[in-house]
């Protein structure tokens, strides 16, 4: 059995080139960019109002001219006017063009309109006041995005304006997660007292959806040949296999076998930590592009934790992003003697700008239910058993608490 720092090391040495694809700006947020975005045009495009007000000429203002004839109005989404007499104002609309002949924007709270006139009421004013001149933000063809930014709302704002109704991102993997056992019935089902409904691949696919990831869900009863069958068409058609269930020691934990059957490299099988301690993984070389195969341990809390502390790095790494890991400090003492890596539930709060993770233990690895409770897995290495309180760790988060 390999330590969990060899597990990852192994894992983060597969990733797969993903190759890029176009997607529709709509799809585009959490994507990774490949390709640099340019400024088409100056930002803001012209000399923008800035205020809705009225626009004159700075040298009537000089000359001491306080009261403007009201010539017209520029409206926003409109040409260009032009202010025909120096001594007379336009009203002007925020996101309007700046009229021709003025360089400056009085506000409607500082001027009184009367019969189409404009009694100004402050004594100061500024030159270009409430005027956003052309090409002060950015310049045409100045790189705005560069390549290998993860696409938040903010880049999405900027793609929009620069005109990019499709984006060159980094491709998804296809994703397969499949789920196995006879035991197994579907969420719509009323399970016999024998049976339960899978739920590692709804929380799969939920965890890989708040990643903004689409992923097939799949279903094989222990059966050899089902198994061998059905893997062998998802392991040929899919980038990344996710398996739960049917890897440990049981007669009908068949997955490893068949796996190797199918020509996948086992490239360890039982990792020195709790949960997750049957954890398989392997890759298959054959055909145009390799294929990864996670199969992780059928209990619920196995499976959830070495998806976060292994899959979801991983997938990250494939499409060029790290995955930051915190730490935080351990409320409260805490033992636990096997030589293994404890992935311990906690609950995180913040404690003067500290997390803070106390430990919600639960009844193992079946305990599903107990995944409420907690927010995050501390990492307690294997090479110690008794943890002071305090004392920080790495977590690996699955709820977003901050
Ligand atoms: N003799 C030994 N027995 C076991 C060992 C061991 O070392 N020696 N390891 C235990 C550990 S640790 C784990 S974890 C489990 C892993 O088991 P498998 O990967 O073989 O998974 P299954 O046997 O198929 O199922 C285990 C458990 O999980 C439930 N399960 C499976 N899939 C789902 C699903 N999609 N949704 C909800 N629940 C699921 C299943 O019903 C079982 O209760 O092995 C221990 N045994
Ligand atoms: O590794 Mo198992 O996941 O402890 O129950
Ligand atoms: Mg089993």
């Amino acid at each position: 059995m390999i330590s969990v720092e060899e597990a990852i090391d192994i894992v983060m040495s597969q990733t797969i080139e993903a190759g890029t694809e176009k997607v529709p700006l709509q799809k585009a947020t959490g994507r990774v960019l490949q390709e640099n975005i340019l400024a088409d045009r100056d930002f803001p495009s012209f000399n923008r109002v800035m205020m809705d007000g009225i626009a004159v000429n700075s040298k009537a203002w000089q000359e001491g001219r306080r009261e403007f004839y009201v010539e017209g109005m520029q409206t926003a989404g409109a040409p260009q006017q032009a202010l025909s007499q120096e001594q007379n104002c336009i009203e002007v609309m925020t996101g309007a063009m700046l009229p021709q002949n003025t360089d400056v924007v009085i506000r409607y709270e500082d001027v009184k309109i009367e019969d189409k006139v404009a009694r100004v009421s402050i004594d100061e004013v500024k030159p270009l006041q409430n005027v956003h001149l052309k090409g002060t933000d950015r310049k045409l063809d100045d790189v705005l995005i560069h390549k290998n930014q993860k696409l938040s709302p903010a880049e999405i704002a900027i793609l929009a304006t620069v005109g990019k109704h499709t984006v060159e991102v980094v491709r998804h993997l296809k994703v397969a997660i499949v789920s196995t056992g006879d035991e197994l019935v579907d969420v719509n089902e009323m399970p016999h007292p024998y049976q339960i409904r899978r739920s590692n691949t709804y929380a799969l696919q939920s965890a890989l959806q708040a990643e903004g990831h689409e992923a097939q869900a799949f279903h094989i009863n222990d059966e050899k040949d089902a198994l061998e069958t059905k893997l062998r068409e998802i392991v040929g058609e899919y980038d990344v296999v996710i398996l739960s269930g049917g890897v440990s020691k049981g007669k009908k934990d068949y997955v490893p076998e068949i796996l190797e059957k199918l020509n996948v490299k086992k490239l360890f099988h039982g990792v020195k930590q709790r949960p997750g301690k049957p954890f398989w993984f392997g890759v298959r070389e054959e055909g145009s592009s390799p294929t990864a195969i996670f199969a992780l341990p059928g209990n619920p809390v196995s499976t959830f934790m070495c998806f976060y502390a292994y899959t979801l790095p991983w997938l990250r790494k494939c499409y060029g992003l790290n995955t930051q890991i915190l730490e935080a400090n351990l409320a409260e003492e805490f033992d636990f003697q096997p030589p293994l890596t404890y992935f311990l539930q906690v609950k995180l709060t913040m404690d003067q700008g500290q997390l803070l993770a106390v430990p919600v233990t639960g009844k193992g690895s079946g305990d599903l239910a107990n995944l409420l409770e907690a927010d995050a897995f501390l990492q307690l290495p294997s090479d110690r058993s008794a943890f002071k309180a305090g004392e920080s760790f790495p977590v690996i988060q699955y709820r977003q608490i901050f």
